[in-house]
């Protein structure tokens, strides 16, 4: 396939309002794409250049993309700077400054290989290695695949589909209909490769597809907790006679891979944080007694001298730290296990939780850095009440409660009734945050002058695979936070309304931002609207907002899939009605 073929299918799809209509395109672009291409279009589409796990990084910043710009157009720097100031992208500047005709007419493949290489340079000449790469490819290129190229190269992509968006189209390319997308999911779930799939069902159809299996070091995409709003609902909504209620530690999603001595850990958007835990890879390989095995936990940080859990904040501390082996020592953190997807080459996804969790014990020897997540067995809501208090004692977040069911199956990606989570009330109303993705903003006055005055935050509607508004924030910014929000929110800017945001025109904020930064939201209460368009009742032409919505936290370690979703709003807002 040419890259020009792409480009243009890109210009359409940034184009769109509609998300039927992307996908539409995008499943023409990826009937089109022959078998060896098909994953690299699914690539390229999410702005990356493989699949998100292997974090394969470019690394070319705004000044790299400006050097190679200027070399392929033949001009120098403050030209380049010029027409940013003019266009504001980098790749519209490519489009418009870089005027020499396209020398070849390059394919899929081609960029695919240039941009690895660009990927692969490291040590001393490899800055001057990727420029003069891209500049190379730029001068190969039309105006409008120099817009694109720029904008892989820099990460700056933007054209708002997902990866739900993408499995949809794929199926309606292939199997005839959107209908049919469940029936990728489950393969996307247990790979986190969507070009793997693509690939597989263009070469072997929906059979290869099914028979994609777990492979050691590549992620499962973890299962989500629910929530209710009273304690003594918990029960009759997982719905077995008897649960187990975990400890919920307050630390990193963890899942661990290990093969022979080889470990790789993986955080809950499923990229490599090995490097960020040497402890508890260590601690792997010596209490792990199986061959290969995957497990799901959570990284916590523990003061071994006072027996107690440290916060969350304890533990991210490592990460800014260069030296981590010193901060380890300083900060150890320990690994609390509470599944096992995977056992010397078998998969245990599809075992009940009793016998995942037998068989954990079973090959973990526990010690203070790495044991099970301890945990009682009850069948009623005092059993349940007790241990909860007894873990806030303990200084822990609160409990995980899950069903004991013969069909307590690990299902991979979903969030299910299976497992609730009962934490320490943030809010009168609320049991708990809301994690929202910020969709647009309001420019700033007063005080607020040169940063934004308000952000308009959305949920995520995992059916349709789009945001719905839930409130406009503007309180609970720190100072810094504020005035570190323009720097925050640049990568994000659209020109108009993004393809996958839903919003009411009263709601129509000053600036647009395609879905990516996601933010922790406590709130009073969920209330009807006619405002907002999370759950929107076309009829009467109400949906659901958030009451005296306060920024908590960002949450860069959520993807805006794994933001709130609004059928968990819903379930809020119908509970909050029962009380
Ligand atoms: N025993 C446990 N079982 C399952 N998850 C646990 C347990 N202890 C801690 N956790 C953590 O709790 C998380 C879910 O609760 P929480 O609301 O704190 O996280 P979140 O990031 O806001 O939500 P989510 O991960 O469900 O999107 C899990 O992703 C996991 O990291």
């Amino acid at each position: 396939m040419k890259f020009a073929t792409l480009a243009s299918c890109f210009e359409r799809l940034q184009a769109t309002t509609s998300r039927i209509e992307m996908t539409a395109l995008l499943a023409r672009l990826l009937g089109g794409a022959a078998p060896d291409e098909i994953g690299l279009v699914c690539y390229f589409v999410l702005g990356e250049i493989g699949p998100g796990y292997k974090r394969v990084s470019l690394n070319i910043g705004d000044r790299a993309a400006a050097a190679a710009i200027a070399l392929a157009a033949g001009t120098d720097l403050s030209a380049v700077e010029a027409a940013v100031r003019e266009f504001g992208d980098y790749g519209d500047v490519a489009y418009h400054l870089i005027e020499a005709p396209a020398a070849e007419s390059l394919s899929v493949t081609d960029v695919h290989r240039s941009l690895s290489a660009i990927a692969g340079a490291s040590g001393p000449g490899s800055a001057e290695e990727k420029k003069s790469i891209l500049a190379r490819l730029l001068a190969a290129a039309t105006p409008v695949e120099r817009r694109y190229l720029v904008r892989l190269a820099t990460g700056n992509m933007r054209l708002g589909a997902g990866d739900m968006t993408l499995l949809d189209a794929l199926a309606e390319a292939f199997l005839g209909s959107r209908a049919e997308r469940r029936a990728l999911e489950h393969a996307y779930n247990i790979s986190s490769d969507i070009g793997l799939v693509a690939r597989t069902l263009r070469e072997g159809g929906l059979p290869a597809v099914q028979a994609i299996t777990i492979t050691l070091h590549r992620p499962i995409r973890p299962m989500l907790t629910q929530r209710v709003a009273r304690i003594s609902e918990i029960l009759e909504r997982i719905g077995s006679p008897v649960i187990a209620v975990e400890e919920k530690y307050d630390g990193e999603r963890i899942q661990a891979h290990k093969d022979g001595n080889d470990v790789t850990l993986f955080s809950r958007r499923l990229t490599d944080v090995t490097d960020q835990y040497p402890d508890i890879a260590r601690h792997i390989r010596r209490c792990v007694a199986a061959d290969t095995a995957i497990l799901d936990g959570e990284a916590v940080a523990f003061d071994h001298e006072t027996g107690t859990y440290r916060p969350f904040q304890a533990l991210m501390r490592r990460r800014r730290k260069y030296q981590i082996s010193e901060v380890a020592a300083e900060i150890p953190a320990t690994y609390r296990v509470f599944d096992l997807l995977y056992v010397n080459g078998e998969s245990y996804l599809h075992r009940s939780y009793p016998d995942r969790r037998a068989k954990l014990e079973e090959i973990l020897s526990r010690d203070d850095h790495l044991s099970p997540a301890d945990r009682i067995i009850t069948d009623n809501t005092d059993g349940i009440t007790e241990f909860y208090l007894a873990c806030i004692e303990r200084g822990l977040e609160g409990i995980v409660c899950k069903s004991c069911a013969d069909d307590s199956f690990y299902r991979a990606g979903a969030r299910e009734w299976q497992w609730i989570k009962w934490k320490s009330d943030y809010a009168p109303g609320l049991s708990d945050t809301l994690d929202l993705v910020i969709v647009g903003a309001n420019a700033g006055r007063g005080k607020r002058a040169g940063t934004y005055g308000s952000v308009l935050c959305a949920a995520y509607n995992s059916e349709k695979d789009v945001f719905q508004t839930v409130c406009g924030m503007g309180t609970g910014f720190s100072d810094p936070d504020l005035a570190d929000l323009p720097r925050r929110l640049a990568g994000a800017r659209a020109d108009r309304q993004p393809a996958r945001v839903m919003a009411n025109p009263q709601a129509a904020p000053d600036f647009w931002f395609l879905p990516a930064q996601v933010v922790e939201v406590l709130g009073l209460e969920i209330t009807e609207s006619p405002i907002h368009t999370c759950n929107w009742d076309p009829v009467r032409r109400r949906g659901l907002a958030l009451r005296f919505p306060r920024f908590v936290r960002w949450r860069d370690e959520k993807s805006p899939e794994q933001a709130t979703t609004t059928a968990e709003v819903a379930a809020i807002f119908h509970r909050q009605r029962e009380v």
